[in-house]
């Protein structure tokens, strides 16, 4: 099995395929991409775009160069020199059986075929493959460029080294991979998934809510819980200092209650025409586009405030970009070290606008502490500096803002070395608008490096000792910048 994956080969290019590639070609994978809709091309752009600003906000600290993305002209041209391929072809089990087979004659042996099927059984699909030991669902959700989730369900035949590798994979990709135990149809999410919407239906059948009060019902309460617990977790919580025990105790009776009716009511014509019209009411005239806008927005939100708690999908997050920070090439060779350093970039999200229509102004910091990480790993902090304690923190800092900056905006940041020791760096970061090439802001700051294990200051040691020194050299004829060393006071003061 591949030990890198370059080159992957997609085969089915809707909402899921399509997500499938912005997701692989974000992490720096080359994506071909086959499917007969002659629109691919366009729809396969539009998905990247929005996965494009959705990373940019959610990982702004910067990503690898991006991979390369090639319309396939047939499934073999697709798959051929592929080292993973992922299949979402539309859910009948005969298209899905015949393309595998397919898809499992034209590429090498030890290459892993995932199957992007959301509730058909991985026995089946592998029934018509030479080498069904490397097919394994990988059943990703809508947008497949942020849900992390991914359901790992291997068939009679697929290896342990299989889902081994796919889990491994996935979780490269920034995903979690969720372990299905036992060939089930549906699998696990989409069991639960499916059990609620019968409910819900019942619901909008009888009368007793529209679709917009019971999507009220769930976004106002339990949903907000469900995306950081979930259902046990919560209800472990809500039985108190006695647990789940308690729950089971106080609300288990209520289970035998008939409240559920988890048989599908029949869609017959009048159903369906009160859903679909409840739901045009519900959305008011708000576009598609402008409805995936806003799930793409309120999930980077999610995300990123779960990432703060480095909890559930925001570990996942965390750890990703973590990983993604230790993989960043540390130093580009044709770096002009006696200048100040261009080493990160960012787009001004949308959501970093306050009231006043301008970037707020906790965003300065988190650029400037972006620009610090990047200068950090120009330095050679990696992963394994990292992991055994060592690193700067930032111990002071003194921004000052210049110029307004608006959404949409790009910016650049440049870092001066005003001064080092075996422990401390002084920096002084500046802002630039791209457009104009105006200073927004600057920030001057003092990082002390730390041992993380001990907590306590001290000398940095190994390639990140030598490389500050070596900058800090380098930089030490440059006239010092406009603002460094201000302090703030009223005039005359
Ligand atoms: C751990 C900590 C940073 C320092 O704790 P300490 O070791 O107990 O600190 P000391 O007082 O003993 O100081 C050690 C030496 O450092 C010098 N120092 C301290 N502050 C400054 C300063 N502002 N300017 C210059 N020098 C300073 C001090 O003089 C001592 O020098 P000696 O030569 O006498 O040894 C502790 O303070 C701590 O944990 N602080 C919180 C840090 C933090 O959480 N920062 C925000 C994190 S965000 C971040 O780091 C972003 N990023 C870099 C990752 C992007």
């Amino acid at each position: 099995m591949a030990t890198t994956v370059r080159k992957a080969g997609l085969v089915g290019g809707g909402v899921i395929g399509a997500g499938w590639a912005a997701r692989l070609l974000l992490n720096g994978i080359d994506v071909a991409i086959f499917d007969p809709d002659p629109e691919i091309g366009r729809k396969a752009e539009t998905v990247l775009a929005g996965a494009r600003r959705a990373w940019q906000r959610l990982i702004p600290a910067g990503l690898p160069a991006e991979g390369k993305l090639r319309l396939a002209s047939s499934v073999e041209d697709a798959v051929a020199d592929a080292d993973f391929v992922q299949e979402s072809l539309p859910e009948r089990e005969d298209l899905k059986i015949d393309i595998l087979a397919r898809i499992d004659r034209a590429t090498r042996p030890d290459v892993v075929i995932g199957s992007s099927t959301s509730g058909l059984l991985p026995t089946r699909l592998q029934s018509g493959m030479a080498h069904p030991e490397r097919l394994v669902v990988g059943h990703p959700f809508n947008p497949v460029y942020l849900l992390p989730l991914v359901e790992i369900c291997g068939g009679a035949a697929t290896s342990d080294a299989t889902k081994q590798w796919a889990a491994d994979f996935y979780t490269s990709l920034g995903m979690h991979p969720l372990h299905v135990r036992k060939e089930i149809d549906g699998f696990i999410a989409d069991r639960l998934l499916e059990a609620l919407w019968r409910e819900a239906l019942w619901l909008v059948n009888d009368g007793i809510a529209t679709t917009e009060e019971i999507d009220d019902a769930i976004r106002y309460g339990a949903g907000l819980r469900w995306s950081f617990m979930g259902t046990f977790l919560i209800y472990r919580v809500a039985g108190g200092e006695a647990g789940m025990r308690h729950f089971l105790a106080q609300f288990g009776p209520a289970l035998k209650l008939p409240w559920t009716k988890l048989e599908a009511p029949e869609l017959t014509d009048a159903l369906v025409d009160r859903v679909a019209e409840q739901s045009d009411d519900q959305a008011g005239g708000t576009s598609i586009r402008e409805l995936e806008r806003i799930r793409d927005d309120a999930l980077i939100a999610v995300l990123s405030g779960l990432r703060g708690e480095d909890y559930g999908a925001g570990k996942t997050l965390a750890d990703y970009a973590r990983a993604v920070m230790a993989k960043l090439p540390a130093a580009a060779n044709e770096v002009d070290e006696t200048k100040p350093l261009a080493l990160h970039e960012t787009p001004v999200a949308a959501d970093w606008i306050d009231y006043n229509g301008h970037m707020t102004e906790h965003r300065y910091l988190q650029v400037f502490g972006d620009t610090t990480d990047a200068l950090l790993r120009y330095l050679s902090v990696d992963a394994d500096y990292l992991a055994n304690g060592g690193s700067w923190y930032t111990v002071e800092t003194h921004i000052r803002h210049l110029g307004e900056t608006k959404a949409g905006d790009r910016l650049t940041a440049t870092t001066q070395i005003l001064g080092a020791d075996e422990k401390r760096i002084h920096v002084f970061h500046s802002l630039a608008r791209a457009s104009d090439g105006a200073c927004v802001a600057t920030a001057e700051q003092m990082l002390l490096h730390v041992d993380a294990r001990t907590g306590r200051g001290g000398p940095a040691s190994g390639a990140p000792a030598a490389k500050v020194a070596a900058l800090a050299k380098a930089q030490a004829g440059l006239a010092p910048p406009d603002g460094a060393g201000r302090r703030i006071a009223m005039p005359g003061k």
